[in-house]
């Protein structure tokens, strides 16, 4: 099918929120992981009701963040580039999601000297991969993977520590054409946003503020928060399909549909 995607998830199954490496994250509040499943699995059914295709890592006890699949790799063109996490807590999901790849057959896979958290801070266009730093992923970790994978990086400044990853703050809505929220970049990334994307769909203060960027869209359909109302509004008025979904215990460890998801571009 012609939006057909294949993407790798991993079930919350040891879901929790017992630690602060966000400002979402409230350790005393907490978050339930059977709801957090219920809720993983309706993003599930979604992408293979639409088609695509999903492989599965298995969860690791004492790996919290571990459902959160898009920080553990960025895969292009069969290469994957391995993640190096920021934190301690998640310093683990690394090698682990490097061993799916191997076993899965992708010899093209690099383990990163650079800090950088996969695709929570790469995002793949046509031609070009769009890069974060401010948080997470080292600059240093953009020359690695330009280097490795071939394609043109462009960084872009991470600003509000809300936003810490770039897929909370943009993402592409095909090969050509990006949704993101200007205050999460810093001036001059946001002149080279507007240079690049003279059409994209600015998103307001209040659909970002429900991780409303942090979508899924294969050049057709949107997957997308469902508190995301006015950006939603906007992708249909520009002919998408947008399908709504609730996250929002995900949201409580600073997560979302993008955050769930994996793309592996073969
Ligand atoms: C938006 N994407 C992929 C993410 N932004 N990932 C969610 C990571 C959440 C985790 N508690 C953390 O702080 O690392």
């Amino acid at each position: 099918m012609a939006h057909s995607r294949h993407y790798l998830m991993c079930r919350p199954d040891y879901f929790a929120v017992e630690y602060a490496i966000n400002p979402w994250m409230d350790p005393v509040a907490g978050a339930d992981a059977a709801t957090a499943v219920r809720q993983w699995e309706q993003l599930k059914d979604t992408y293979e009701e639409l088609g695509h295709k999903v492989s599965l890592i298995d969860p690791i006890d004492g790996l919290p963040d571990m459902v959160f699949a898009a920080n553990g790799a960025l895969v292009v063109g069969g290469r994957v580039y391995g993640a190096r996490f920021a934190n301690a807590e998640r310093a683990a999901e690394g090698p682990a999601y490097l061993r799916w790849f191997t076993g899965n057959g992708f010899g093209a896979a690099m383990e990163p000297t650079e800090t950088n958290e996969g695709e929570g801070d790469f995002l793949t266009l046509d031609e070009v991969i769009l890069a974060g730093t401010g948080f997470r992923t080292a600059i240093t970790a953009h020359k690695e993977a330009q280097e490795f994978l071939g394609r043109p990086v462009v960084t872009l400044q991470l600003v509000d520590p809300r936003y810490y990853h770039l897929d909370t703050a943009l993402f592409p809505i095909d090969g050509r054409n990006v949704a993101y929220y200007p205050g999460a970049f810093s001036p001059g990334s946001q002149a080279v946003l507007r240079h690049m994307f003279p059409d994209a769909v600015i998103a307001s203060a209040d659909d970002a503020a429900v991780l409303g960027l942090n979508a899924v869209s294969d050049g057709h359909n949107v997957v997308i928060n469902v508190e995301a109302g006015e950006l939603a509004l906007e992708l249909k008025r520009r002919g998408l399909n947008v399908i709504p979904v609730d996250l929002s215990e995900l949201r409580k460890a600073g997560g979302g549909p993008k955050c769930c998801t994996l793309e592996i571009r073969v």
